[in-house]
């Protein structure tokens, strides 16, 4: 695609918040009009995987690095399990409209991946001071507009966006979740072999299906599970029946109050039965919910591929890849319940663990996929629980 050079042609894309703040650009992707809570993320790699994320259902993404799109996309990045499925991402929003893509594994220029997969986008866009209004006032609703036409009616669109439910409330989990049952068998990417494939496992692990991204899905395989993954609404009867020597829970999109109706129960009884069990973001807050705790809406909330978060119980220091809204409030956990990770940006809540059972969760990405790799030993730590837990049961069991 070649840059119109706006501002000098017509606006062909607008975003139109919910006080009534109108951004126009240039269009780029699938034409029409979508709408989602606009939040900003500040990673300066991985945008096909981070638009693949289904925990982005429902939000309008801006990219503050503004070269976006320069390495194309391709089959490979992307983190959707139904790799041809939109993971939920409502648009996005650029700084600088995409060029032709300059990179050995680029397979699809952006604009025409983002149109194929009916995500409209806007470029052109003072994405510093789109931040900064997030920063101040915090996430946003907001309608999303490409015509190339370029006809809007800014008014009908203000009244659309004004009218738009809040985050805080939805349970959006429905529509990533999968319908059913699968067994996963994909390991790591490795430079010239590309992803691996395992069929068996030192152990097995079900993992509950949030809205999953594919690489927590490969590295628990990578670490030596036999996966076999469920849909959200899963009972625990389900869970157990399988009779699994881990539980995953997994990140998702929306407010996890409003989808621990179903979720937090199933997730009460998995740690009372002692099973293992590790949960990652959306997992992580309705393990807290499932725990007694409280969680909250953010008011910008992070995203990134750049936060630091402290290990409390080893005292290392990780960068990591976040991406919440919504956060727990450490001071509704009960006291069997201890904080293990914070977030060295605000100090909030990044991680916890049960003193009595083998439970814990974070609330960033230690998969990255985009992001740094220093928290992958959170894999490891899953796998030692769930050795000393089959350890302490074969020591139980009579010879
Ligand atoms: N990445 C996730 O799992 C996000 C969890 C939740 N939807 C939030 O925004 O806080």
């Amino acid at each position: 695609m070649t840059a119109t050079s706006w501002p000098e042609s017509k606006p062909t894309a607008c975003l139109v918040l919910a006080d009534g703040t109108v951004i126009e650009g240039e269009g780029l992707g699938a034409t029409g009009k979508s709408s989602g809570e606009v939040c900003f993320n500040t990673a300066m790699t991985g945008y096909q995987e981070i638009l693949t994320d289904p925990s982005y259902a429902g939000q309008i993404i801006t990219f503050t690095f503004p070269h976006i799109g320069n390495v194309g996309t391709n089959d490979e990045d992307v983190e959707t399990v139904n790799m041809a499925r939109n993971s939920g991402v409502a648009g996005c929003v650029l700084r600088a409209p995409i060029t032709a893509p300059s990179n050995w594994r680029a397979a699809k220029n952006l604009d025409a991946w983002l149109k194929a997969r009916g995500i409209p986008g806007i470029a052109d866009v003072d994405t510093r001071a789109l931040t900064n209004r997030i920063r101040e006032h915090g996430m946003a609703n907001a309608v999303i507009v490409h015509d190339p036409a370029g006809n809007f009616d800014y008014e009908a669109l203000k009244a659309e966006a004004a009218a738009m439910p809040a985050m805080d409330g939805q349970d959006l989990v429905p529509g990533v979740t999968s319908a059913q049952r699968y067994d996963w068998h994909e390991t790591s990417w490795k430079p010239s072999q590309g992803y691996g494939h395992r069929e068996d496992g030192e152990c097995h692990v079900v993992v509950v299906d949030y809205g999953i991204k594919r690489n927590i899905l490969r590295l628990l395989t990578e670490e030596g599970c036999k996966v076999t993954v469920l849909p959200a609404t899963a009972t625990a009867e389900d869970i157990l029946s399988l009779n699994p020597d881990g539980v995953f829970l997994s990140n998702g999109p929306g407010d996890p109050a409003a989808t621990g109706s179903y979720a937090v129960p199933a997730i009460r009884s998995v740690i009372d039965s002692g099973t293992p069990t590790f949960g990652i973001c959306l997992g992580h807050q309705m393990m807290g919910l499932a725990l007694g705790g409280k969680t909250a809406k953010m008011h910008q909330g992070h995203h990134g591929a750049n936060h630091p978060v402290k290990d409390k119980t080893t005292g290392k220091v990780e960068i990591v890849s976040m991406n919440h809204g919504f956060a727990i409030d450490r001071d509704s956990l009960p006291p069997e319940v201890e904080e293990t990770h914070v977030s060295l940006f605000d100090g909030s809540n990044a991680g916890l663990r049960l003193k009595d059972k083998p439970v814990f969760s974070v609330q960033y990405h230690p998969e990255a996929s985009p992001g740094p790799q220093d928290s992958h030993y959170l894999f490891q730590r899953f796998m030692n629980l769930i050795r000393e837990n089959l350890k302490a049961r074969t020591d139980k069991t009579p010879a």
